[in-house]
């Protein structure tokens, strides 16, 4: 007897035992795979550039992907498909396959990509901008009814007022040194500024934050680490290299994810500890609090998740529309001066603008969609995905396919707008066209059930800074520089947005009696 030993016949029954399950296993991988080649060969793909094995179309598109996605789209149609490694994607050029995606089809394609960002910084997807089906449903009542409800935007109006009072202060503190500012730095830490008043009833930017200085530092800290870390992992669109972490992203996403759900899990901790205080409008944390003392539904990595989505989609889009249009006014001296005009005869020399004054500045209305139309500071919004399979003008759209919306490309197609490369706001003086998600050719802020929640809030927040920072100050240019030498130079690549290159540097001066500033409290 052998004892502990396999004898010959049992190994070889061993043997012959795996040889058949290999045999199996590559059968049915073959099956699997000349289903899903004959599966993909039978469809109808709408038109795209042709692709390499394994990459695909993803070496089409360079660091200015929404430069390389409007020429592409150029030649292969409004409706272009490209596979980006794995993934299928569709890129939408025409006010007229918009509306199939956003209204015909509008819950077809409703859904959003996940990917390793949203996995670790936003609780799996249990926040807003990424989650979908009935937990999205859940959240969005919450955030529409409850958080941006006109009554809600309306109670924090002392406070929007208040902070574009500041940065006014800083910018004419600065111009009667002699000093310029530049914008993008200031317009960022008002945006930051508006948005956590609202969220956290604190301020954290600026030498008048009003948060703890350690959460402020923590705080601008964690906005640049966020930009540093970029949003592509390549792992997404090519899982074989998933193992890779190329650049260092994804161990850059999950310390900051960490560091971003410290500073959430803190506010959650003191504003429970501490309740609501009314001094300006409840801070939405509060209402998420109290709402969640009635529904449990509503976690604590929802409420982070959704506090999150606030301040990474809510602040730098809104200050970078604000510099890209003082950047067109300041290139513009005619249309500055009629802006300037409307000013005065719709709010005088003799008080500041109030938000109420904001319905009649139909000029200003007017260059701030002229903004988004030339400047989309989401070229290509934020991409849905199909929840499942279907047709689009008489293509074969797989279930799971990504779409962009070439809103950068749209809205400088000659085919949809007269003289495309100029900036003209007359072509809105009495136009219908709005940007609230009806008017296919123009949709900054995407359209259908997915249509930003915080529209309302975001074109008050830029009208309402352009309009007070236009009426209070004049500005100029850095001395020396004419209007031509404005560049216009555009950036890509940090998050999805597209920010000016380089800062616009402007001077302000007072332009009003100077008892009109005192008496609303600005000394300089
Ligand atoms: C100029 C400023 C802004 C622009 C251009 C903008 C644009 C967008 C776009 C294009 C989408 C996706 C729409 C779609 O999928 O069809 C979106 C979604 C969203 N935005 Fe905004 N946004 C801005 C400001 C804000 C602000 C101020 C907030 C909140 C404080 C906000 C919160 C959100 C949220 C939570 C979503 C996700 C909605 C959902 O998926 O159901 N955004 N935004």
């Amino acid at each position: 007897m052998e004892s502990g030993r396999e004898t010959p016949r049992l190994k070889v029954k061993e043997n012959w035992f795996r040889g058949v399950v290999i045999a199996l296993v590559l059968v049915w991988t073959f099956q699997l795979i000349s289903v899903i080649y004959r599966r993909r060969n039978r469809l109808k793909l709408p038109p795209g550039p042709p692709r390499w094995p394994v990459l695909g179309n993803l070496l089409s598109l360079g660091k200015m992907a929404h430069h390389d996605m409007a020429n592409l789209s150029r030649k292969y149609g409004e409706l272009m498909y490209l596979k980006l490694g794995v993934v299928n994607s569709v890129v939408v050029s025409s006010p007229e396959m918009a509306k199939e995606f956003y209204k015909v089809q509008d819950s077809v394609f409703s859904g959003r990509p996940r990917g390793f960002q949203s996995k670790v910084m936003f609780y799996d997807s249990q926040d807003l901008i990424l989650s979908v089906g009935d937990h999205w449903r859940f959240i969005r009542k919450v955030a529409a009814v409850e958080l941006f409800s006109p009554k809600r935007i309306k109670e924090f109006t002392d406070a929007r007022r208040e902070e574009i009072m500041i940065t006014a202060l800083q910018m004419l503190e600065k111009g009667k040194a002699g000093e310029t500012v530049k914008a993008d730095g200031v317009l960022l830490a008002l945006s930051f500024n508006n948005i956590t008043r609202l969220l956290f009833g604190k301020t954290y930017y600026g030498p008048k934050a009003t948060g703890e200085p350690a959460d402020s530092a923590e705080f601008q800290r964690l906005i640049m680490a966020n930009n540093a870390a970029g949003f592509l992992v390549i792992g997404d669109f090519l899982p074989f290299l998933k193992f890779l972490d190329l650049g260092g992203t994804k161990a850059k996403m999950r310390m900051n994810a960490q560091a971003f759900d410290a500073f959430l899990s803190k506010r959650l901790n003191e504003h429970r500890m501490k309740g609501p205080s009314e001094q300006s409008g409840i801070a939405i944390v509060d209402a998420l609090l109290q709402i969640q003392r009635e529904d449990t539904a509503l976690t604590d990595n929802t409420i982070k998740g959704l506090l999150l989505d606030m301040i990474l989609a809510g602040a730098e889009t809104v200050s970078d529309v604000k510099q890209w249009a003082l950047t067109e006014l300041m290139r513009h001296p005619e249309i500055l001066q009629k802006v300037a005009v409307e000013l005065d005869d719709v709010v005088g020399r003799d008080r500041l603008v109030e938000e109420a004054d904001l319905v009649q500045l139909t000029y200003l209305q007017a260059v701030v969609k002229e903004t988004f139309r030339l400047h989309p500071v989401l070229p290509f919004l934020v991409p849905h995905e199909s929840l499942a399979d279907t047709k689009v003008a008489g293509y074969d759209i797989p279930k799971g396919t990504r779409v962009f919306f070439n809103t950068y490309g749209m809205g400088r197609d000659p085919k949809i707008w007269e003289d495309p490369l100029t900036f003209n706001p007359d072509r809105f003086v009495n136009s219908p066209i709005n940007v609230k998600g009806q008017c296919y050719e123009l949709t900054p802020f995407g359209s259908g059930r997915r249509i930003c929640v915080g529209l309302n809030y975001a074109m008050i927040l830029i009208d309402f800074t352009l309009a007070q920072l236009l009426h209070m100050c004049e500005l100029s240019l850095p001395h020396g520089m004419k209007p031509s030498d404005v560049d216009v130079e555009e950036s890509f690549g940090e998050q999805i947005t597209v920010p000016k290159l380089h800062p616009l540097e402007i001077m302000a001066k007072p332009r009003l009696p100077l008892n009109v500033y005192s008496e609303a409290g600005v000394i300089f």
